[in-house]
């Protein structure tokens, strides 16, 4: 069945080319518009240039810019499902922006390539044909915004960038793709158990991230909570713990009311308040850490500076991280 679809191109590799030196840039006319339309497997399709930025350049306020513009265009017409194409070095925290933003009635589905518009074996366009496909078939309701490159389908909220240029580089560690796109099918094996929602329509913050590191002291802590930080996420070491030198930058933190969240540097597995020495979990615990049940600390910052943006008070933004 034929579907009305919104297709949203905002940059990366995908609608980039390469020049004679080898340098890969934005291409002046995105090589990506109309070619979808051109396939005819859609009834209808709004195809807009939000942004031609390479991902690295994409911040909070272009991902909130994205919500506004799905928010706006379903408001007004009768859409099916939504696809944006993105650069992959970005691409997992604009995915879980949206997921945890937007009302999820209808799917929404991020894509990327590897690979130049103009290179050989591009996997540019293979990609957002999987990822229409994705968005246009029933079985993609309510699971969440979902991320769909090289035939496989991942959640938003798991998915992460594991290696620099293959093309199979998106992989969800721990919980594996919740399904995969074949010649002639979308075909889900797994479907997420829950999902957390926030309202916002402004951006709070700034939220920092700072991964943890044998003999790392208080410095930059002690920093951002001078410089303004609204909140703060740690990438601890092991099951969630810290160097004790770096205690004193917590609890610095913590008594100016500035949220402290830990995620584990370790990509498997799930941060929890175990040890009991100086810097160990429990103690962390105990002082008013945030526990981020398994998320990266990527994923961890957006929601921080999400639920800080809906407004959320300390006890209702760590019972926000309990949820996953
Ligand atoms: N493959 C890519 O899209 C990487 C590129 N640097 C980007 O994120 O824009």
């Amino acid at each position: 069945m034929k579907k009305t679809l919104l297709l949203i191109h905002t940059g990366g590799t995908i609608s980039m080319t390469t020049d004679e030196s080898g340098s890969v840039s934005p291409a002046l006319n995105n090589p990506l518009m109309g070619e979808i339309a051109s396939l005819n497997v859609l009834d209808d399709i709004i195809e807009i240039e939000a942004f031609n930025l390479p991902s690295p350049h994409i911040t909070p306020g272009h991902m909130l810019e994205l919500k506004r513009i799905i928010d706006k265009t379903a408001a007004e017409q009768e859409i099916d499902g939504v696809v944006i194409t993105h650069g992959t070095d970005t691409l997992e925290e604009t995915a879980f922006f949206l997921d945890l933003t937007l009302d999820g009635r209808i799917p929404v589905v991020l894509t990327g390539a590897m690979r130049s518009a103009d290179e050989v074996g591009s996997d540019g366009l293979h990609n957002v044909l999987s990822a229409v496909r994705v968005a246009s078939d029933e079985d993609s309701r309510g699971k969440g915004v979902l991320v769909v490159l090289n035939d496989e389908i991942h959640t938003a909220q798991n998915v992460t960038k594991t290696h620099t240029s293959n093309v199979s580089t998106f992989q969800s560690p721990q919980y594996g793709p919740i399904g995969l796109v074949t010649k002639s099918h979308v075909h889900f094996h797994h479907a997420p158990l829950s999902r957390t929602h926030f309202e916002i329509s402004e951006l709070g913050g700034p939220v920092a991230l700072l991964k943890v590191y044998a003999g790392m002291d208080s410095e930059f802590l002690i920093h951002a909570a001078a410089a303004g930080y609204a909140g703060v996420v740690l990438e601890g070491l092991g099951q969630g713990n810290v160097p004790p030198s770096v205690m004193p930058g917590i609890r610095k933190l913590l008594g100016e009311n500035i949220p402290v969240v830990l995620v584990s540097r370790c990509f498997n597995g799930i941060a929890q308040p175990v040890y009991g020495y100086e810097g160990g979990g429990r103690m962390l615990y105990d002082e008013g850490v945030i526990f981020a049940h398994g998320l990266s600390g990527q994923k961890a910052r957006i929601q921080l500076l999400i639920a800080l943006s809906a407004g959320l008070c300390m006890d209702e933004v760590t019972a926000s991280f309990s949820g996953h």
